[in-house]
């Protein structure tokens, strides 16, 4: 096929810790990585010419080459010159119904896309383990993208092991409309403010993977406890981002005093997600909140957790 249109799912994290220092400036982590079912929709058509073009309907978002999506398509260009010259460049169209920097990967979900659909266009044969590997040179959440689901990231969030699907949770996800991290920024404060407290000896960074993977936000996923998966989600990045964001922070305790499982910012933030026993609890907690803020650049969305990354949209 010459065209392909594939869902690229956002990502929240139920666990996010900061181990140590990764080579190249970026940080060891070990994270628990969990699908959702809001998803931007991306398009490929072969274009008959050696141009990548890349439209988005947000102008949130680059069109230009600095769109990851557009990076993607030139890395796979770059590693199969002869597939490329026969097949030819695609043109990239992506609908986007991920909030943009925001903490839920949707650039990085985009990139996913391209390279699953470029594999397909051009006939590669690329398994999933080959495109991830590809897909870690573009950015620490894409391989995770690609497959989705519920698992467990460490290294730079590029090592992946799959963990069990969770049962059908909710999730409501708040953001401030015009409130924007950055994820450098969020790694480098953190850096700046905790960097001293790093355990730098290979040993100590083994002893406390050792120790996380024994942990319990694991055992409650084996377990299928959302209770306890509820109580156990932890973000790192939120000892830099409360303070700095205090918006965020009354955000966070709003969704406290609602009928919820647990509630957490995603990633470098600064998006809330708080985890629901059903649709319904997830629709009146976002009221409640909605209500108690009473903020007009405040949006919400519910969502469910999905045991899947890209796929093709039938
Ligand atoms: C915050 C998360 O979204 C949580 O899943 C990820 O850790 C970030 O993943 P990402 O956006 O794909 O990150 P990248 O594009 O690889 O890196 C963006 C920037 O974040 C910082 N970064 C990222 C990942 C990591 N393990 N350590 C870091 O310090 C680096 O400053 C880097 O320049
Ligand atoms: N396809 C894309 N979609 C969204 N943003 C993109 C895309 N390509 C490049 N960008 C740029 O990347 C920045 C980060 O956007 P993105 O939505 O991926 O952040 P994020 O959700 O915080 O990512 P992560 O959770 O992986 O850190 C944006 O400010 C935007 O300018």
């Amino acid at each position: 096929m010459r065209s392909y249109s594939l869902i690229a799912p956002a990502k929240i994290n139920l666990y996010l810790e900061i181990i140590g220092n990764a080579p190249g400036g970026y940080h060891e982590l070990a994270m628990v990585l969990q699908s959702i079912s809001l998803a931007d929709r991306v398009h490929l058509r072969a274009n008959g010419t050696q141009q990548f073009h890349c439209a988005c309907n947000s102008n949130q978002v680059p069109q230009d080459k600095t769109n990851l999506a557009y990076r993607a398509a030139e890395l796979m260009a770059k590693q199969f010159p002869q597939a490329f010259n026969r097949y030819g460049a695609v043109d990239i169209n992506i609908e986007k119904q991920i909030p943009v920097a925001a903490g839920l990967a949707g650039g990085s979900s985009n990139a996913a896309a391209v390279l699953v659909g470029l594999n397909l266009i051009w006939q590669l044969g690329l398994t999933q383990p080959e495109l991830q590997e590809l897909a870690a040179q573009l950015g620490s959440d894409i391989p995770f993208c690609i497959s989705g689901g519920t698992a467990l990231a460490t290294g730079r969030g590029e090592m992946l092991e799959p963990l069990p699907d969770l049962p059908p949770i909710s999730v409501i996800l708040a953001k401030y409309r015009s409130l924007e991290i950055s994820t450098a920024w969020a790694y480098g404060t953190y850096r700046q403010k905790f960097g001293h407290t790093y355990v730098s000896e290979p040993e100590a960074l083994l002893e406390r993977r050792q120790r996380f993977h024994s942990g319990s936000m694991i055992a409650a996923i084996a377990h299928q406890d959302g209770q306890k998966i509820g109580q156990l989600l932890h973000n790192d990045l939120e000892k830099v981002a409360l303070p700095a964001y205090p918006q965020v922070a009354q955000l966070r305790s709003a969704f406290e005093n609602t009928d919820i499982l647990g509630v957490m910012m995603s990633g470098s933030g600064p998006t809330v997600f708080a985890l629901a026993e059903s649709p319904e609890k997830a629709q009146q907690a976002s009221i409640t909140v909605k209500n108690t803020l009473n903020h007009p650049d405040l949006d919400f969305w519910v969502a469910q957790l999905i045991p899947c990354g890209i796929q093709i949209d039938h």
